[in-house]
């Protein structure tokens, strides 16, 4: 078995409206003028390297920007275009969310739990709800709907919705699993975090975590469920892959990410007796650093001739402490035996670097053949979709243009054309 990604096109309307609470990132981003352009190939230059890296790699498509629909929903009526500038007079705030990107970061479209993990042998997907914050919470039907398509084969796969609004769960951003080997069963580390007053919202509830365990079939015995610190989530890790990262029998973890980290240590080396802990400590690396640089969001990846890379965005190269415990971590005889830096700037200005940016599913070759070969990747797709980001991906979006019907009418054609590409009809 191995492990497939599929990265979130980065849609054109990719914009800093600084949206998300608790995100330092896109805070300090927010009024700022975007690349959308840039920004997707950006995107597609990982995928491109991940695929030169002997990784296959798919593709999960943007969603329909602005999201007329959905703005219906508050009253607006007429054409498209004059719902989304009724919005835009009444309620800005409205457009801005119906109008995000956000659908990029996968690792937020759903949970997976592969096949040797669950009680029917079948690799179990739950859509996130992603209902902490609002621009998020719009994406589940589109994400659902993607995910049918690509996960249609039912001996193979089994769908689940969204948990209800209110319960919420943000996906694979957090879940690890450590096993000796892709294909070997698991340990699924599901992570939540829980709200302090006065703070930065925790985005992943205990009670999803516990569901997604449930729906999926997980053994008892190979399932933990383990608690954020609060002070990672006070610190900007809206999201426990911001602090951690694992790959088979690898886990690369911040030393403050949990409430309770040798409980979590525990239970991997119970599973996984020959598990390697890479703890990263706050003396070497602080949780500022840890969250400015990325580190931690990184691809851990098992390379096709053995041994692991490790991809992460380039700010670490920026960030002294950060760069200094990478060169030592790839000196020795550790299991990560490369580092790879990707420019990644225009999504991580939003709080997404490479791992936000993939939804990862390990899977044999006889459930690959069974997936929707459409968002499947090879050179000719790579070229193609290239060449529609040149032609038809915004150059630039300030705060003020989103209110523009060039811009929604831009957003619209661009994306219709992608899935024209592609073989979606629209
Ligand atoms: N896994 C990375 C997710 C990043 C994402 N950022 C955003 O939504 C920023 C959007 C904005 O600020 O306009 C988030 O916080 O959920």
């Amino acid at each position: 078995m191995r492990e497939i990604n599929f990265d979130g096109l980065v849609g054109p309307s990719h914009n800093y409206a600084g949206l998300s609470f608790g995100n330092r990132a896109s805070a300090s981003h927010a009024g700022e003028v975007s690349r959308p352009r840039v920004a997707a190939l950006q995107g597609l230059g990982k995928m491109r390297r991940m695929m030169e890296l002997g990784l296959r790699q798919g593709v999960l498509l943007p969603h329909e920007r602005p999201l007329t629909g959905w703005l219906r929903q508050f009253g607006f009526s007429g054409t498209d275009d004059a719902v989304c500038a009724a919005a835009w007079r009444n309620e800005p705030g409205l457009l801005r969310t119906a109008l995000s990107a956000s659908p990029m970061w996968t690792a937020n479209a759903a949970t997976v739990s592969p096949a040797p993990d669950t009680a029917d042998g079948r690799c179990h997907i739950s859509a996130a709800n992603l209902c902490t914050m609002l621009h998020r919470s719009i994406e589940a039907p589109e994400t659902t709907r993607q995910l049918g398509l690509l996960f249609a084969d039912t001996d193979r796969f089994a769908l689940h919705p969204a948990l209800p609004a209110g319960i919420g769960d943000e996906g694979a951003a957090n879940m690890m699993r450590l096993c000796p080997h892709h294909g070997a069963p698991g340990l699924e580390i599901l992570v939540y975090g829980e709200t302090r007053p006065d703070g930065f919202p925790a985005r992943q509830s205990r009670i999803a975590s516990a569901a997604v365990a449930r729906r999926h079939g997980l053994a008892a015995e190979r399932t933990l469920l383990a608690r954020q610190s609060d002070a990672a989530i006070q610190a900007g890790a809206f999201h426990n892959d911001v602090v951690a990262v694992a790959n088979e029998s690898v886990l690369l973890v911040h030393e403050q990410a949990f409430a309770d980290q040798g409980q979590v240590y525990d239970a991997i080396l119970r599973h996984v007796s020959s598990a390697t802990i890479l703890e990263v400590p706050a003396s070497l690396v602080s949780l500022e650093d840890a969250i400015r640089s990325y580190l931690f969001n990184a691809q851990l990846i098992t390379l096709p001739e053995g041994g692991m890379a490790l991809i992460v965005p380039d700010e670490c190269r920026r960030t002294g402490a950060v760069a200094a415990w990478l060169d030592a971590a790839t000196s020795g005889n550790g299991p990560v035996r490369r580092v790879e830096s990707m420019n990644l700037r225009e999504s991580m200005q939003n709080g997404g670097g490479p791992a936000c940016l993939r939804l990862r599913i390990v899977l044999d070759d006889v459930a690959e053949a069974a997936l929707d070969q459409r968002f499947l990747l090879d050179e000719a797709k790579l070229e193609g979709i290239a060449t529609v980001i040149d032609d038809r991906w915004p150059e630039r979006i300030s705060p003020d243009d989103l209110g523009h019907a060039d811009l929604w009418e831009d957003c619209r054609n661009a994306r219709r054309e992608l899935l024209d590409f592609l073989g979606f009809a629209a």
